[in-house]
């Protein structure tokens, strides 16, 4: 039922070539990550787990508030990586400067009866801010996206890259491993197994009905029944709201999101290091072919230069298809309330 094909479609002339494979060699040696939104729920437990990466070479935080002691408590943990902090606006483009990856988990979390697209008008002009300083500073850096609404706000980073003719869509990702975190967790616990031994894939997009876990695709694969499958679905496109509502007010999920965001980085170095046997894969919500969609999140090849390649989806159960069928029209409208987004804060010159 699903035709739609990928084709890699980045060629690139001798010598960007010959430029890449001086940055792969670069950065084989000295890995610097930059997390921007550092002392936030987030970007405190993210920076944490990094610091744990002996990967990581220089970690870098930045955020508008309380970096330095954020900074100061991390550098006295006795691994690796060496931990700098930059604090305000103004010293994001130091921050950034040198970085192979940033990771943004930077702006405002949901309260409880908020859905991730309230978050558009306070998180769209951090994201537009790191777009902007990293087309400055560091435009060959991966840059994965954690902000809320993520379907929204990676289509008007894009744009905001493309507009600093700085965008290469091998190095653009949502962040949506959380997702993938939570079918395995979920799966685990019906199957009464340990989580890390599942695979499944998440496709689709980043909020409410765009989140389709496969569970015609788990390995092990999954055992029960027709609704006992549709429960475990909206078990994890809920999963947020779960949290939000036990949070009280007082926020969105941060730990469960750090642990996939240093998983998630953690693939994308291993990607740079090129030195695995087997491939680097993870989900991620990058511009793609698989659909008619710009961008659709799907299992992701990642190699030195970031994405490798794109696989086609799987062949879906009917169940499964029908809710790709229902999820493709909201992920449209999410994507292109982005494109409109950039639109009108490029064309008006802001
Ligand atoms: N992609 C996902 O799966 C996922 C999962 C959980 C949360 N989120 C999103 O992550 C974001 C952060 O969540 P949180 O719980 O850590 O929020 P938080 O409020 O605890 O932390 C956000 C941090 O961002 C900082 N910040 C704000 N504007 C900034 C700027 N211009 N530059 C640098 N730093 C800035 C704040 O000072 C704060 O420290 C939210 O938008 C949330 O919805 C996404
Ligand atoms: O639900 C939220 O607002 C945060 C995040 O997107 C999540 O899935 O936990």
């Amino acid at each position: 039922m699903l035709a739609f094909r990928f084709t890699m479609r980045f060629s690139q002339p001798a010598l960007q070539q010959k430029q890449q494979h001086d940055i792969n060699r670069q950065r084989r040696r000295n890995l610097q990550v930059s997390v921007v939104g550092a002392s936030g729920g987030i970007g405190q437990a993210l920076s944490l787990l990094l610091k744990m990466n002996p990967l990581i070479e220089t970690l870098v935080l930045h955020d508008v508030a309380n970096t330095k002691g954020v900074a100061a408590d991390l550098s006295h943990i006795c691994t690796s990586p060496t931990v700098k902090s930059y604090t305000g606006e103004k010293e994001l483009k130091k921050a950034l400067k040198g970085s192979d990856i940033v990771v943004v988990p930077a702006g405002r979390p949901r309260r409880p009866g908020m859905d991730r697209k309230d978050l558009l008008e306070s998180n769209a002009n951090v994201a537009i801010a790191v777009a902007m300083a990293v087309s400055s500073v560091c435009p060959s850096a991966f840059l994965a996206i954690i902000t809320n609404p993520v379907n929204t706000i990676v289509p008007i980073v894009r744009d905001i890259l493309k507009s600093q003719d700085s965008y290469d869509p091998k190095r653009l990702f949502g962040i949506t491993t959380l997702d993938v975190v939570r079918a395995k967790t979920f799966l685990g616990q019906s199957l009464c197994i340990d989580p890390q031994r599942i695979n499944i894939p998440v496709i689709g997009g980043h909020s409410g009905i765009t989140i389709l876990p496969l569970f015609s695709q788990s390995n092990p694969p999954f055992k029960g029944d027709e609704s006992e499958k549709k429960e475990l679905i909206e078990r994890v496109q809920e999963g947020g709201s779960e949290v939000v509502k036990a949070k009280a007010g007082s926020g969105s999920a941060t730990l469960s999101m750090a642990f996939a965001g240093a998983q998630f980085v953690g693939s994308l170095i291993k990607g740079i290091k090129n030195e695995e046997d087997k491939p680097i894969v993870e989900c991620a919500f990058v511009e793609s072919n698989v659909t008619p969609l710009e961008f659709f999140a799907s299992p992701v090849i990642l190699g030195p230069s970031g994405i490798k390649d794109i696989p086609c989806l799987p062949e879906l159960d009917q169940l499964e298809s029908q809710m790709l069928q229902g999820l493709l029209p909201v992920l449209l409208k999410d994507i292109e309330q982005g494109v409109k987004y950039a639109n009108n804060f490029i064309t008006s010159g802001c």
